[in-house]
């Protein structure tokens, strides 16, 4: 029978059929943070239950770690440095490898995985944190899971999986110049509702998604989440064999294998979908949101839509709500909106090509002197390369202040957060009330888009700073 990449990703990892919707999936790969750890480890213990296979997981501090761009980094707070100290004692204890809070390699869970070759096509990856759908980009299925499954998958390196129905969302024609990944899941995610993937798991195909690089795909497969995806898929192809093979060196000898078998991972030609939706790359521009909800994002040279055109009376509330939270009217242009704060980092957005972007629009500019910009690497390797190639001095030189990996303002669960009502522009994936500081406010796009709000000190089409350029 026809089978979709997930069927088969399930089929290969399943332990045992539990009933007609439940499997018992086998965990390649276990990846956790000190946020959503302790409690599974307390629970192991209670228990007197062991780890059952520790090199099958790894574990890195990055949500509540300072980004101050001091070498050696002391976190300050003392919640936070309790559960920084308890990762770092229960990988001790269960000889789990950590990525601690001084380690050079250490950076955001989502983004070192994939970057030191753990990500491999093919595999089952779970973490305690949502946005593990991003290793979709490399054909691997991953998955966000409670801190009771955490427990569990220590415990017995499985996970109880409730198999998820298939979406297809294909993406035909070419992204425009100065239109990135993150316009592309945002124009997405705008369309088909922050719930339009609930209960699937999407697999992104099409030529627009095989035009992009690695890494841009993973920004794509890291935002599903926001869309309600379970997880996200892209088949590998030979981007995704080049980047995994240069990096997985513990593969060895048994490479030219696992390439072979690779090969193999793809749906079906006449694989049956439960739901399909189909796009045209070309028809993206650069998005930015104007609410408090993923899905509710604009083209930049659009206007704030009016609640009262809203389908449903939920969504008329909701926009109202947003509104008035965000401090914007029915109507009102974001471009020339002032903003306060720049962020530039995330799991979604802080990878190498995400920064030569942002250092592309900042070169030979200036960030405007309202504007407070920050860019957080999303690991110690990004910005050592960042530094390597001379990307780190340019955006010091244009007036950003360059910062230790983490995930910073993000979630704002360090020192890094807004202030009430400040306005930012963040290359993030979750803008909802609060989630950057209190009362602060958050409007999502890409990282060139934040670049040139950066220098403008107001959002702005970066297409037209490009057009500038070209003269
Ligand atoms: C803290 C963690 C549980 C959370 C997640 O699951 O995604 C965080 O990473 C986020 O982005 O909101
Ligand atoms: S960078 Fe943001 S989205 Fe990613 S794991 Fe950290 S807090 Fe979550």
């Amino acid at each position: 029978m026809s089978r979709t990449l997930y069927q088969k990703l399930v089929d290969s990892h399943c332990v045992l059929r539990l009933d007609e919707e439940h499997v018992l999936l086998y965990a390649d790969l276990h990846i956790m943070n000190e946020y959503t750890s302790p409690q599974a480890f307390a629970g192991l213990r209670e228990r007197g239950a062991p780890v059952r296979r520790p090199w099958q997981n790894v574990a890195v501090v990055d949500h509540i770690i300072p980004t101050h761009p001091l070498k050696q980094r002391v976190i300050l707070d003392e919640a936070s440095a309790l559960q920084a100290s308890n990762l770092a004692r229960n990988c001790e204890l269960h000889g789990i490898a950590l990525f601690d809070t001084n380690d050079p390699l250490q950076g955001i869970e989502h983004v070192i995985a994939p970057e030191l070759g753990m990500i491999r096509p093919g595999m089952v990856v779970l973490c305690g944190d949502s946005h593990t759908t991003t290793h979709g980009a490399f054909g691997a299925l991953g998955f966000g899971i409670g801190t009771s499954e955490v427990e569990h998958v220590l415990a017995t390196q499985t996970l109880v999986h409730r198999v998820a129905k298939n979406m297809r969302i294909r993406v035909d024609g070419r992204l425009s110049v100065g239109c990135t990944a993150k316009d592309q899941v945002l124009h997405i995610i705008a369309s088909i509702g922050a719930q339009g993937a609930r209960g699937y798991v999407v697999e992104f195909t099409g030529e627009a998604v095989a035009a992009l690089s690695v890494e841009a795909r993973m920004t794509i497969c890291n935002m599903a989440v926001e869309a309600g995806a379970r997880s996200a898929l892209i088949a590998p192809d030979d981007k995704t064999l080049d980047y995994v093979s240069t990096r997985a060196v513990d593969l060895k000898r048994h490479l030219p294998r696992a390439v072979e078998l690779w090969r193999d991972l793809c749906s079906d030609p006449d694989a049956r979908f439960d739901a399909e939706h189909h796009f045209d790359a070309s028809e993206v521009s650069p998005r930015v949101t104007w609410g408090t909800s993923p899905d509710q994002s604009i083209r930049i040279d659009e206007r704030v839509p009016d609640p009262a055109a809203a389908v449903t009376p939920q969504q008329r509330d909701a926009a109202i709500r947003a509104l008035r939270y965000i401090g914007l009217e029915p109507g009102a242009s974001l471009q020339g909106l002032a903003i306060d704060r720049v962020f530039i980092g995330s799991c979604t957005n802080a990878r190498i090509e995400d920064l030569r972007e942002v250092a592309k629009v900042a070169r030979g500019r200036k960030v405007d002197p309202r504007v407070r910009a920050m860019v957080v690497p999303g690991s110690g390797a990004v910005r050592d390369q960042a530094e390597a190639e001379g990307i780190a001095a340019e955006l010091i030189a244009a007036g950003f202040e360059w910062r230790q990996p983490g995930c910073s303002m993000c979630l704002a669960m360090n020192d890094d957060v807004l202030r009430p009502g400040e306005r930012c522009a963040s290359t993030t994936n979750r803008n909802f009330e609060g989630r950057q500081g209190r009362a602060g406010r958050t409007h999502l796009m890409s990282p060139a888009m934040a670049a040139a709000a950066a220098v403008a000190g107001c959002i702005t089409d970066v297409r037209r700073l490009e057009r500038a350029d070209e003269r």
